[in-house]
Parts: C-alpha cells; structure tokens; sequence
C-alpha cells in the first residue's frame, strides 16, 4: 500500500504583458506567472475523479484577466489578488501559490528624449514574487517573498581568498586579489508588509549591489554573509534572506607557458572565464 503523501497542480510560466495606456506615454509590466493550488485534490490523483479539478487553463485564464482588473497597483498587490482569489472562490483549494517573474524593459531614448512607446528588455536579471494564501475570513493569511535572480555582478579587485584548509587533493593557489564574480539567486520573507513594495525591492536589491561592490572580501561565504546583514538592515519588514551564489570562477591565464620574446606579462589582467563548475555558496540570514 502506497499514500499519496502531497500534491499540487497549476499552471507554470504563464508570459503576460500588461501595457498601460492610460496617457500618451505608455507603461508596460511583463510578467511570467506560476500557480499552484493545494486541497481537496486527491481524487484526481486515486480514482481519476476530476469533479474539484478546476482547470490549470482556468487558472491561465485568471492571471490574464486580473493583469486587466487587478493591475494598478504593484506586482505584490497582482499576486495576493490572484492568490486569495483562488482559496476564496474555489471550495476544494485550501492554500494557493502564485509566483512571479518580472522582466524589467528600459524605456529607449531617442535624440535624448525618452521614447513613449518603445523599450528595450533588460536582462538577465528578473525580480521575483512569490505569495502563498490560504484560509478564509478571519482565517486568512498571505505570506509573500520577494527576491531576484540571475543578477549577473563582478568586481576586478578587492577580493582574496587564502588561509583555507589543505588536503593532499588540494592545489588551489592562496590569492590576495582576485577577480570575484557570482549570479545572485536571492529570495527574502516579507514579515510584515512594507509600506511600498516596490520600495522595498530597491531598497534590498541596492543594500545587496552595494555590499557586494565596497565590503572587502575574504571569501564569497563572508560576502554573503554582509550581504544578508545589508538586506535585513535595509528593509525592516524583510525577516529573513536567502542567497544563493555560484563562484564564477576566472582563472589568471598562464602566459609563462609562452616562448615568446619579450615575455608577456599578465598582471591580473587577461582572465579565462571558467562557466562550469563553479563553487557554489549559499546563506540564509535572520532576524
Ligand atoms: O570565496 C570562495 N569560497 C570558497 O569556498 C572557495 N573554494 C574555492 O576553491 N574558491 C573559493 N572561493
């Protein structure tokens, strides 16, 4: 005898665009969105009964209409909408998740005056929204996180890396400068609701940049570490910060191997950009 220990089904990466028109210079929102209801939902699963099954294509559905009707106000006020929407209208969900992508565009200058019409995508970096809701009435709750990924940073100094434990596999060279690179994965717990969301993204996301740029570091693990502290600092309603960092790595490249006349010297200056494997440091810190 089996148990179906867990289950949850939704729509993944619904791509939405949302323009706002409402004045000759238009806005625009582009946002990719993830649902997943949890409840009475087993059936689906045992018997092939689909009676509670409200469909993922409704689901769909939902997120494109409530882009239209629940759209005004930040990407945070669109998820918890949605969310709440599917534990309120749908009697066999219980809880709801609702996750967001958000790709950020830059409005295009032309003649140095900004276009009304036309962006260019901006990348690879995407700020996320999670929002899980469940209950009803006095039973409510939302929970939200916020973060972002694929947030591409580098410094060219201001970096070592030395005095760490040696085996007999060990043949990393000690190095007091070194060029220090990662693409952030970070996600943050809202514990309270910040008095403007989308504040609070920049808020954080500038405390991260920042750290990252002046703290002298002795390891990624001690940057992450500060990081995380420049997070929490930042935004008072943030409890808890996730972040997660490959090392991407960038080997001085060796140019004593060469014979050729007058030797070239390579001061920390020409790097092979190594893109796997990469270590990979993670750190969550808390109130
Ligand atoms: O900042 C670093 N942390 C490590 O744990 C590590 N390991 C390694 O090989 N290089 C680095 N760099």
């Amino acid at each position: 005898m089996y148990t179906l220990s867990a289950n949850q089904y939704g729509k993944g990466e619904i791509h939405l665009v949302r323009i706002y028109r409402d004045s000759p210079r238009h806005e625009i929102r582009d946002l990719t969105v993830t649902t997943a209801l949890r409840g009475d939902f087993a059936d689906a699963y045992l018997t092939g009964d689909q009676s509670k099954v409200l469909p993922t294509d409704t689901q769909k559905n939902t997120a494109f209409a409530f882009a239209k009707t629940h759209g005004e106000g930040a990407v945070e006020d669109y998820a918890i909408a949605l969310a709440r929407h599917f534990v309120e209208s749908d009697p066999f969900a219980t809880e709801a998740d609702v996750d967001v992508l958000v790709d950020a565009w830059d409005r295009v200058v032309v003649d140095g005056a900004p276009h009304d019409f036309t962006w260019v995508r901006r990348g690879p970096e995407r700020r996320t929204v999670g929002v899980v809701a469940s209950g009803s009435g006095a039973e409510a709750r939302v929970e939200v996180t916020g973060g972002v990924v694929d947030l591409v940073i580098l410094k060219s100094t201001g970096s070592e890396f030395h005095g760490f434990h040696k085996d007999a596999y060990t043949t990393l060279g000690e190095t007091d400068d070194r060029i220090l690179a990662t693409s952030l994965d970070v996600k943050w717990v809202f514990g309270a609701v910040p008095a403007d969301w989308d504040a609070a993204f920049d808020a954080a996301r500038t405390a991260m940049v920042s750290t990252f740029a002046t703290w002298h570091s002795l390891a990624l693990q001690q940057t992450l570490w500060q990081m995380g502290q420049a997070v929490l600092d930042a935004v008072p309603s943030i409890s808890t910060v996730t972040l997660k960092a490959p090392n991407k790595h960038h080997f001085l490249y060796d140019f004593t191997r060469f014979t050729v006349e007058p030797p070239i010297p390579n001061e920390n200056e020409v790097f092979h950009a190594d893109d796997r494997p990469y270590g990979m440091i993670e750190a969550t810190v808390s109130r």
